[in-house]
């Protein structure tokens, strides 16, 4: 069985020198389970006060040797922190004994007669006052040594706003000294701001159970320092508060803050900090009605930079950009804000912009500053930026769709040559949208078996003979019909599609040319376009090798037609991919000649075969005199480097006869042969002598 609770006895010390109402005194405590010890004049009272250290004692007023009165303030005096309850008995109604009695240091009286019940009661209630006091006073205790042992500032305001208290905490930046508070109206302490701040937080901590901060900075002396008060409402009506100085959190936050938000390349804010000054400029521009402007700026040739110097230069060159940025937008545009988004990707935001020449003016500027030459580790290098620009609101009324527009501006800037500054327009995104329509279709095109080649004569001018065929690529849309190579092709060679679409060309074409060969039984010489792309490819002589041993096509009935552009790119690289192709044994013509370099002593280091004369020159034959006289000193030329020439676009039986006069060796147009699908050439090829139809 579990031994039942038993609460602290009380023991209580009786003096008086009556011994019948010391009995009966005793008698009365242990009614109400008090121990007792007694005293029979006031000298043994202090004696057993002293020895036996008491709960309450009970004191008659008229004693011998010493009076009630001088043992409760000998008592006073004896006990330590602890304040024992002193109940005095004094005779009937006197006053002056009760007076005397609570000067002393009682801490209440009964009178006689006395009513023994109640006695009991009364010395129960104030032994429990007592306790409660003393643990109060232990409470209060250990609140004043936490508080004395937390830095902070430590303050009691009414609810009106009047400080009650206030203790100064340990830190040397303490906001106030208690003497410029305690009394005083929290208004007329801290400035107005932060006391409206705390008034507002006073009353609703008055009206919650939470705990409410107010964060707030003060200048004390030239110095700056952030507090934090954390205000707690009391049920009394009041409302504490504590005050710390977070100066040093402040600061730490404002470092992690500068890390977050700042480029650490070039120290200027990054994207993160970007965006979210864009989204304040949009607010505040929303608000008072103004525009802003979005320059979206990226260099052209930073990627080359990079690889070809390496990313030490290539961080040097963003460093001396950015410097170059900051001293281009500052005269007159201090609120501008220059961020870098990344890579060479960097954002000016132009507030407060009044017309679209103004954006257009720090874009030029900009640009400008970029074409001076940068000198970087030795290296003297020209870079040119492209620059888009959006408008508030007249592209967007979203950060994102302003950022985004000023992205894609930027990128028409790119595609119109590089080195400009567009405006956004609604239909860029148009553009853009039907861009990646197409590519996404042109990535299924090869698999679905959209594409197809046709097939255009060429023949040889003096017996107007066919002798061979290019080979032009066709793409059946499913949903646009057919969609020339023009306007897929510089396509499939921005997104390196090319790469599979030239090889299965080049397959087909040579897979058609020894299927002639067996038909005619005669050769036909296959001409497949090869794109820029397609040549810088590392792998282009095993693919033509592949498929050549594939196909069984003999080398020589294959010629690849390049661009001078594409020749002239990288001379070296190109020189190299130009022997492997020779060992293999294909041929190589120049394509569009005359609309590029024309350079002629180049082309006799590349050892090609063929110039194709463009078109351009053709179709003003022969009425227009410069165009025969070019057209003419272009086949002399050729001829003295050996090479053969072909006319492209011959189109009328005019310009055949003249380009015969002067003595062009091949002729490829409408006039001798559209281009058809193979069926329409093989009959054109199993024509007596196999000459071109119309000739
Ligand atoms: N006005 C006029 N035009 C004539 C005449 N005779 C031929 N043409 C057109 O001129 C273009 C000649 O091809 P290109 O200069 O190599 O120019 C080609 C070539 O650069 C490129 N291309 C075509 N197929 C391929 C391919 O398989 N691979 C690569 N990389 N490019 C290709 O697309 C360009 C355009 O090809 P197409 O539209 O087929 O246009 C062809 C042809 O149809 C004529 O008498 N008058």
């Amino acid at each position: 069985m579990a031994a039942l609770y038993s609460p602290k006895r009380g023991t209580v010390l009786v003096a008086d020198d009556d011994p019948v109402m010391r009995l009966l005194m005793l008698e009365m405590l242990a009614q109400v389970g008090l121990d007792a010890v007694e005293a029979s004049d006031g000298r043994a009272a202090v004696a057993s006060f002293r020895d036996n250290a008491p709960d309450l004692v009970l004191l008659d007023v008229d004693m011998p040797l010493l009076d009630g009165f001088s043992v409760c303030r000998a008592i006073r005096k004896l006990e330590g922190p602890s304040h024992v309850p002193v109940i005095m008995v004094t005779g009937g109604d006197d006053l002056e004994a009760v007076t005397q009695a609570y000067e002393a240091g009682a801490t209440d009286f009964v009178s006689k007669p006395i009513n023994w019940p109640i006695l009991g009661h009364r010395v129960l209630y104030v032994l429990r006052a007592s306790d409660a006091i003393s643990r109060l006073r232990i409470a209060d205790a250990h609140n004043r040594a936490v508080l004395a042992a937390i830095p902070d500032t430590f303050f009691r305001l009414s609810a009106d706003g009047y400080y009650l208290d206030y203790e100064e905490g340990h830190e040397p930046s303490t906001d106030f000294a208690s003497r410029e508070c305690v009394g005083r109206h929290i208004r007329d302490v801290l400035p107005p701001q932060i006391a409206m701040r705390m008034l507002d937080q006073l009353s609703a901590v008055l009206h919650s159970a939470s705990v409410h901060s107010v964060d707030y900075e003060l200048t004390r002396e030239g110095v700056s320092h952030h507090f934090e008060a954390r205000l707690v409402g009391t049920a009394s009506g009041e409302v504490l508060g504590l005050v710390r100085d977070i100066s040093e959190r402040k600061r730490a936050e404002e470092q992690i803050r500068k890390l977050a938000y700042c480029d650490s390349l070039t120290g200027i804010p990054n994207r993160q900090a970007f965006l979210e000054t864009l989204e304040n400029e949009l607010e505040r521009s929303r608000r008072e009605q103004r525009k802003f402007a979005i320059l979206f700026m990226d260099l052209d040739s930073f990627k080359r930079i990079n690889d070809t110097l390496g990313h030490n230069v290539g961080d040097l060159l963003l460093q001396i950009v950015t410097e170059r940025l900051r001293e281009t937008i500052r005269p007159g545009d201090h609120l501008c804000s220059l961020a870098r988004l990344g890579g060479d990707e960097f954002t000016i935001l132009l507030p407060d912009i009044e017309r679209v020449d103004d954006a257009l003016a720090v874009a030029h500027r900009v640009k400008d500053a970029m074409r001076r030459p940068f000198n970087l580790d030795g290296h003297e290098i020209f870079v040119t930026a492209s620059i888009g620009i959006s408008l508030y609101p007249e592209d967007g009324e979203d950060c994102t769709s302003l950022l985004k527009f000023a992205d894609t501006a930027m990128y028409h800037a790119k595609n119109c040559g590089k080195n400009n500054a567009k405006l956004y327009s609604s239909s860029l995104t148009m553009q853009i949208m039907s861009h990646i329509k197409l590519e996404v279709g042109l990535r299924k095109a090869l698999q679905n078996n959209e594409l197809y080649l046709l097939y255009q004569p060429q023949v040889d001018v003096p017996t107007t003979r066919i002798v061979g065929v290019e080979a032009l690529i066709r793409w059946r849309h499913p949903e646009h019909g057919i969609i020339p190579p023009t306007e897929f092709i510089p396509l499939a060679e921005e997104t390196g599609l090319i790469v599979p679409i030239g090889e299965w060309v080049l397959r087909t074409a040579c897979h058609q040319a020894c299927a002639w060969k067996r038909e005619c039984e005669r050769p036909i010489r296959m001409a497949v376009n090869l794109s820029a792309r397609q040549f810088k490819d590392e792998n282009l002589a095993q693919i033509v090798l592949a498929v050549l041993h594939d196909t069984g096509l003999d080398p020589s009935l294959l010629e690849l037609e390049l661009t001078e552009g594409t020749l002239m790119d990288n001379a070296l690289a190109t020189l190299a991919t130009l022997e492997q192709l020779r060992g293999i044994g294909v041929f190589l013509s120049i394509d569009d000649f005359g609309t590029g370099y024309s350079s002629m002593s180049y082309l006799k280091r590349f050892d090609v075969r063929a110039l194709k004369i463009d078109k351009s020159f053709i179709s003003g034959l022969p009425q227009d005199s410069e165009n025969a006289a070019i057209t003419r000193a272009i086949i002399a030329m050729a001829h003295g480097l050996k090479m053969i020439v072909v006319a492209e676009g011959v189109e009328t039986r005019e310009q055949l006869d003249l380009l015969k006069h002067y003595g062009c060796d091949m002729a490829q147009g409408y006039l001798l042969g559209r281009p058809a699908p193979q069926d329409a050439i093989s009959q054109m090829l199993a024509c007596a002598g196999s000459s071109a139809a119309a000739v």
